[in-house]
């Protein structure tokens, strides 16, 4: 019990050093008669540890923070008593440790509004948001509005995950859902209207956007978009063409072999079409003929050629809206890359590091305040070690592209250029 209200102290001053009007209080230990100790090596149920919101919803936080501790082994391993008090006072340590609790039950005191985001209740259960009530919506001029900006590619580039950082931004409105409206005319014929109305709800002063990767190699949503948002802002993170087709081809061997949705993308009635996606049994046939030659209209490598991509869209949407990211900078230091979002779509500034920690296991950044958001499990998929002189080669296909892109968007990334030793 006493090791319990020193951790319950622990987590309180963790929420406190995050947020001024922190009204977060500890309600009771969840399991009274054992250890900290015993409680976390004990298989966690969801019911066990959960926070409430507001309105009294049961908030996935502490569940994701538990599917946390199990990758924490080197903490695991030096828990005990006396080194958790000691070291959980540390500031920046603190709120790591926070997210290895899981013996006890948060409560959120009524007034606080530390989880309402724009029209919305932030983290109810599985993450998900929850409308304000309808008074509230009206009361705070909250509509359902057609997007300003859209992260319009490109796939595999971490594009889901930066969507979920954006999402926490205040004055930003986030769909939760790819819309992929513009790709299909019919629809997207349906005009402004239509679009607005699968958005999600957003303040006046917020800026509503949607993530659809697929948008800047689909040529036809640039005509889409420009007869309906014209001043539309573009978003687009960019990977190593060659490193996004290896994640592609991943992506799509699991798509077929599970045959879930995403499985048109490989149907034979596109196999006519250039470019299309063919993904073999392995990378290297998906991507080279047997006499070694590149098959360049591969989606699978027709995705990387941004220079293409890009050009393109120049046609519809002058420059200044665009911004192109690196995704190495959101892979290394996502407060960069969210700080140019930021100035882009001249938003206050939010994004600091104190919202992130680093997920070792993961090998990615995760959002750790105000509610724990890491990358779904299908994102970070082994990928297969492919054949060093494909890699080769393939950088040599795409490096004269990523320079005319460089030249194009006036910036240099990371794999604008392939040295010697690149390891893709
Ligand atoms: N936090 C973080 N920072 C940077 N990059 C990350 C992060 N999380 C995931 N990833 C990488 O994103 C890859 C998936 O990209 P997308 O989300 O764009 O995929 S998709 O097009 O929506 O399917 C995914 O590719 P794979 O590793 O091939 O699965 C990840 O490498």
């Amino acid at each position: 019990m006493v090791v319990l209200l020193s951790v319950s102290m622990v987590a309180l001053k963790s929420y406190r050093s995050h947020t001024d009007r922190s009204e977060i209080i500890i309600n009771q230990p969840l399991i009274k008669d054992k250890t900290v100790e015993q409680s976390r090596m004990t298989p966690r149920k969801k019911s066990n540890s959960f926070l409430l919101d507001e309105m009294g919803n049961e908030m996935s936080v502490i569940e994701n923070h538990l599917f946390d501790l199990d990758d924490s082994s080197s903490f695991v391993s030096s828990f005990d008593e006396s080194s958790f008090e000691e070291s959980s006072f540390e500031d920046s340590d603190g709120s790591d440790y926070l997210l290895n609790v899981s013996s006890m039950i948060f409560s959120v005191n009524k007034s606080s509004n530390l989880f309402q985001h724009g029209c919305y209740m932030r983290g109810t259960i599985k993450g998900k948001k929850k409308l304000l009530p309808k008074e509230k919506l009206e009361e705070l001029g909250c509509s359902q509005r057609p997007p300003k900006a859209i992260v319009f590619g490109v796939k595999k580039a971490g594009t889901t995950t930066l969507k979920e950082f954006l999402a926490f931004h205040p004055d930003v409105s986030v769909a939760p859902k790819e819309l992929k409206f513009l790709n299909t005319n019919s629809l997207a014929k349906q005009g402004l209207a239509k679009y607005a109305s699968l958005m999600p709800y957003s303040l006046p002063g917020q800026i509503p956007i949607e993530k659809t990767p697929g948008y800047l190699v689909r040529w036809k949503c640039a005509g889409n978009l420009k007869r309906m948002i014209p001043d539309c802002k573009l978003i687009a993170i960019l990977n190593d063409p060659v490193h996004r087709a290896i994640s592609d081809y991943v992506h799509l061997r699991y798509v077929e072999e599970n045959r879930i949705g995403g499985a048109s993308e490989l149907s034979p009635k596109h196999a006519n079409k250039v470019p299309h996606y063919e993904a073999k049994s392995t990378f290297e046939e998906s991507v080279l003929y047997p006499n070694g030659s590149i098959k360049v209209w591969n989606t699978l490598l027709d995705t990387g050629l941004y220079y293409k991509h890009a050009k393109f869209w120049l046609d519809y949407f002058p420059a200044e809206n665009f911004l192109y990211l690196d995704a190495n900078d959101l892979i290394h230091s996502p407060v960069q890359s969210l700080r140019e979002i930021e100035k882009f779509l001249g938003l206050r500034t939010f994004f600091s590091d104190d919202i992130f920690h680093f997920n070792e296991s993961k090998g990615f950044y995760c959002v750790r305040y105000p509610l724990y958001s890491c990358m779904p499990s299908g994102k970070g998929r082994p990928h297969p070690d492919v054949d060093e002189d494909v890699i080769k080669q393939l950088q040599e296909y795409f490096e004269p592209y990523n320079k005319m892109f460089s030249q194009l968007v006036n910036k240099t990334f990371s794999w604008t250029t392939y040295s010697e030793n690149f390891i893709s």
